[in-house]
């Protein structure tokens, strides 16, 4: 089978162009777990599937390295809208791509030799009710610095959904993030029953963040897109930022600018990177 391995800021995944290549659905998973494997297979936070919507111009699949499969995945939505422009799947600049979490819009900025820099995606409206996190807990107001005993520690979560489920946490200094210790106990939290990515953010300014991720299915990664997007609608929540004012988000893996528009649409630009390509013994 044929793949390529990409990656956004470092955060990496396997592609597989199901234009080209057939996978059974039932060994969608055990797929996934065995390429991400560093020793046994290829090495990647999981795997990404591209292929053909009858609702959008590509569809994008997206499996954590234990195998889950996710909604939304914001660094791979660039790496496939640069894949999908530059192997000829779409033909325009602007095009929509089908995630399980709804349609997202992709606008790929390409070079004179037709090569895809930057990619810029309108990621579509936050969802911020707990039935749509899902959190458990009644009403339907945001959740905004709710408290959540973990291991003993009292943190404050701001939940949003990119598609998938985040929940955000503010501290003072990113390096004393409690990513490793609590992010197992936050992405397991009886409090998500679809369990939840864990993010940590220190406020700079209102346009400028530090953010680290312990990732739902795939543990510490070196950035997160969805994640990103997230952490900036919670700065708006929590009064650190401004709607319709473009932020500029440092991850472990590099930076993403994020923009909660006044429309409330969220759009994230970053960009999209090939590592190689090769094939792999089904
Ligand atoms: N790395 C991704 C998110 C991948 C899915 C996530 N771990 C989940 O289970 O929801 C991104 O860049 O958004």
């Amino acid at each position: 089978m044929e793949f390529t391995k990409m990656h956004g800021l470092g955060n990496s995944y396997i592609y597989i162009n199901l234009f080209k290549e057939h996978l059974p659905e039932e060994r969608l998973a055990e797929t996934a777990v065995w390429l991400a494997d560093p020793n046994r297979g290829i090495g990647s936070d999981g795997m990404i599937l591209i292929g053909p919507s009858t609702s959008c111009a590509i569809k994008m699949r997206i499996f954590n390295n234990d195998g889950s499969e996710a909604k939304n995945c914001g660094n791979g939505l660039r790496c496939v809208a640069k894949y999908s422009y530059e192997h000829g799947l779409v033909h325009e600049k602007a095009f929509s791509i089908e995630t399980l979490g709804g349609p997202v819009f992709a606008t790929v900025e390409v070079d004179e030799e037709g090569r895809v820099g930057a990619v810029a995606i309108n990621m579509g409206q936050p969802r911020l009710t707990r039935q749509a996190i899902p959190m458990i807990g009644e009403g339907d107001k945001p959740v905004v610095g709710e408290k959540l005993e973990a291991n003993g520690e009292t943190v404050q979560v701001t939940a949003v959904s990119m598609g998938n489920p985040h929940a955000v946490m503010f501290v003072e200094q990113i390096e004393k993030a409690p990513v490793e210790s609590l992010g197992p106990v936050i992405e397991k939290h009886s409090a998500f029953p679809d369990w939840v990515n864990a993010e940590w953010v220190e406020v700079v300014s209102e346009t400028e963040l530090h953010f680290r991720v312990w990732e739902r299915g795939s543990g510490i990664t070196q950035a997160c897109g969805t994640g990103a997007c997230a952490a900036v609608v919670a700065s708006v929540l929590n009064g650190y930022a401004k709607q319709g004012v473009p932020v500029t988000v440092h991850l472990l893996g590099g930076d993403l600018t994020i923009v909660w528009q006044e429309n409330g649409d969220v759009l994230m630009r970053g960009p999209a990177e090939y590592i190689c390509t090769g094939n792999v013994f089904l």
